[in-house]
């Protein structure tokens, strides 16, 4: 058996802040898991460092299965995004050791390829809609076939999604989180307008997907589905907070305009009743903060049943070694919808080499054995870790909101 020997955690801070396992085995053989958790990295590294990786030394790294669920149920203390980001960066690692012990990239073991290639959605952001509108024609040039697009909103200084860099967008900017307003009025007024003037630009051969970010309430979210059903959105994201599954009743009670959420779940009962009773489309739930690839199939199976497709989270934040390990998931899973896919810095892709690649809108995970990811820990020791928060919001008249 290929006995664990060893493994360690790795923070480094290329332009942002990654944690990554690596677990080594006996025979020499490595495996990489993303454990970020953006804004909370530390604590994901604690729970690994002094937690996990004791109970990892000396079993079989073979037994993917039984490690999750001695991870799982051993804890007691079940699921939580501190807990799930852990076992997820354990289970990836073994995943990536499987791979490389059968000398086969890991999406020959989930089932072999689905599909010849996986459609990722770029971020087209801009202050206003006319920059929008111009870096999603760029998107749209580069061959992007689907596009999500973010414009600030008048009467506000600042909004989720809209950064000073075109091409590399990152929330977590500051030593403590940086305050914005929000006044669901005013984006309300402009994101109709937003997708009218795109779908004149673009035309209708390009998906258009649009992130809320958790700031409407249902009623509202259902509203705005309704004003954009004439521009058929490939999907409006996180509409409304998830806490109550059931919110999302009254969204589809209002509008047929695609509903995308799970981002932020950590593991299949959050969106269960949600795909239980088909209040979702595309379930956004991702490797690194739901369990790892073992729970991530359990969810898109899950899923399956009910025609609900997946759309996972792709943002800065989740490392180029979740982006693998998302690309093998997304390549072999039957009911695969999209992929988000924010480019990382150059800072950040020369520490973590890898071998997906992008082209004309679709990307490959390449065909090296496991995940095809490397860590440059010489390269990596030269980024220290270096606090960032998420910025923080509020109603205009100083009410603390969602962000
Ligand atoms: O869809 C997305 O990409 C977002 O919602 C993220 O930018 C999200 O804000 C960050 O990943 C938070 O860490
Ligand atoms: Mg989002």
């Amino acid at each position: 058996m290929p006995k664990i020997i060893d493994a360690k955690v790795i923070v480094t801070s290329p332009g942002r802040n990654f944690v990554t396992l690596k677990i080594e085995t006996e025979d020499g053989v490595y495996g990489l898991g993303d454990a970020t958790l953006n804004g909370r990295e530390l604590s994901v590294a604690s729970y690994l460092t002094d937690h996990v990786i004791p109970l990892l030394i000396g079993r079989d790294a073979h037994r993917i299965e039984d490690i999750w669920q001695y991870l799982y149920k051993g804890a007691y203390w079940r699921r939580g995004p501190v807990t799930m980001s852990a076992i997820a960066a354990v289970d990836t690692a073994l995943w990536d050791i499987k791979g490389k012990l059968a000398g086969l990239p890991l999406y020959q073991l989930l089932g072999g390829a689905s599909r010849d290639g996986v459609m990722v959605y770029g971020h087209a952001n801009g202050v206003s809609i006319d920059e929008t509108v111009e870096v999603a024609r760029d998107y749209q040039r580069q061959g992007y076939k689907a596009i999500r697009l973010q414009c600030g909103v008048p009467g506000l200084p600042s909004t989720y999604g809209v950064s000073k860099d075109k091409m590399f967008y990152e929330p977590a900017d500051a030593d403590l989180p940086t305050e914005n307003l929000w006044s669901t009025e005013k984006y309300l007024r402009v994101v109709p307008e937003l997708f009218k003037a795109a779908r004149e630009a673009l035309g209708w051969d390009v998906h258009l997907l649009h992130d809320i970010h958790h700031r409407l309430t249902p009623i509202e979210a259902g509203r705005l589905g309704k004003d954009l059903e004439p521009y058929r959105p490939f999907w409006l994201e996180d509409a409304t907070p998830a806490e109550n599954q059931d919110a999302f009743r009254l969204i589809r009670q209002h509008t047929t305009t695609p509903l995308a959420v799970g981002e932020i779940f950590n593991s299949i009962w959050d969106a269960k009743h949600l795909i239980e009773n088909q209040l979702i489309d595309y379930i956004r739930a991702t490797v690194v903060h739901a369990g790892g690839i073992t729970h991530l199939r359990r969810i898109a199976a899950l899923a399956d049943l009910y025609q609900i497709r997946t759309g996972c989270h792709g943002a800065t934040d989740l490392s180029p070694v979740c982006m693998a390990a998302a690309l093998h998931f997304d390549l072999s899973v039957p009911n695969f919808g999209v992929q988000e896919y924010m480019r990382h810095t150059p800072e950040t892709d020369a520490v973590f080499p890898h071998a997906y690649s992008f082209e004309r809108g679709m990307m490959h995970p390449g065909e090296k054995p496991g995940l095809g990811v490397e860590l440059d820990e010489v390269l990596a020791a030269q980024y220290p870790y270096k606090r960032a928060y998420l910025p923080v919001n509020r109603l205009e008249d100083g009410t603390m909101y969602n962000w």
